[in-house]
């Protein structure tokens, strides 16, 4: 029977990106399903007292631990010069989205646009071609996304996640078993293959 992966992202999170390149690999190979799980990193991180910006001595050491991951994963990878990118908006659309056919397909998209091309997704007229282009009325998605009940929507998620355990992004569970880290994938097959 296919077994159901939770993943948990943002799309600022560059770790979420890299593991998203894996996941259609283990779709196509464990017929499994995925529940994504749009979170705020931010509101996560406000959620465990962990607000602080990384140490610049780091910020140096994840890059190199990107770049040599994407290397090892065969996938392109543009990290910004400056801070992390924004994606509020992409982000509460991924969560509007819900439940709709074309949710995965803006998902990828923003992915892509944002890590392969190194391009920004906070433009309205950015969101709103991506929306159509996997099929979802990016109009009503917008207007929805940036509406009260999806922010409250959010602070929900961001607290059910807590009490799941989640205390960082990517992270899965499978069978109520939770990983943290694009990096423990190989744990996650295991839990899948069980
Ligand atoms: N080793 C992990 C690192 C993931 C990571 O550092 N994620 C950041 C967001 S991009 C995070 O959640 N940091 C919070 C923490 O480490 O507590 C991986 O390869 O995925």
């Amino acid at each position: 029977m296919a077994k159901r992966i939770e993943f948990f992202f943002d799309f600022v999170s560059p770790y979420s990106y890299l593991a998203w390149t894996q996941l259609e690999g283990l779709t196509e190979e464990y017929d499994e399903e995925i529940a994504w799980r749009p979170l705020s990193l931010r509101q996560l991180m406000a959620g465990i007292e962990n607000a602080a910006p990384p140490h610049e001595l780091k910020r140096r050491y994840m890059r190199r631990d990107l770049e040599r991951f994407a290397e090892r994963y065969g996938v392109p990878l543009t990290l910004p010069e400056g801070g992390a990118p924004r994606a509020d908006v992409a982000l509460r659309i991924a969560l509007a989205s819900d439940g709709h056919a074309g949710q995965e397909t803006f998902i990828a998209s923003v992915f892509r646009t944002l890590w392969a091309h190194g391009e920004g997704v906070e433009s309205l007229g950015v969101l709103r071609t991506l929306c159509d282009r996997a099929g979802l009325d990016g109009d009503r998605l917008i207007e929805r996304a940036t509406s009260s009940d999806i922010d409250a929507l959010l602070a929900q998620r961001t607290r059910q996640a807590l009490e799941q355990g989640v205390f960082g992004l990517p992270s899965f569970i499978v069978d109520g078993e939770l990983f943290f880290g694009q990096d423990r994938l190989s744990f996650v097959r295991e839990a899948l293959e069980r």
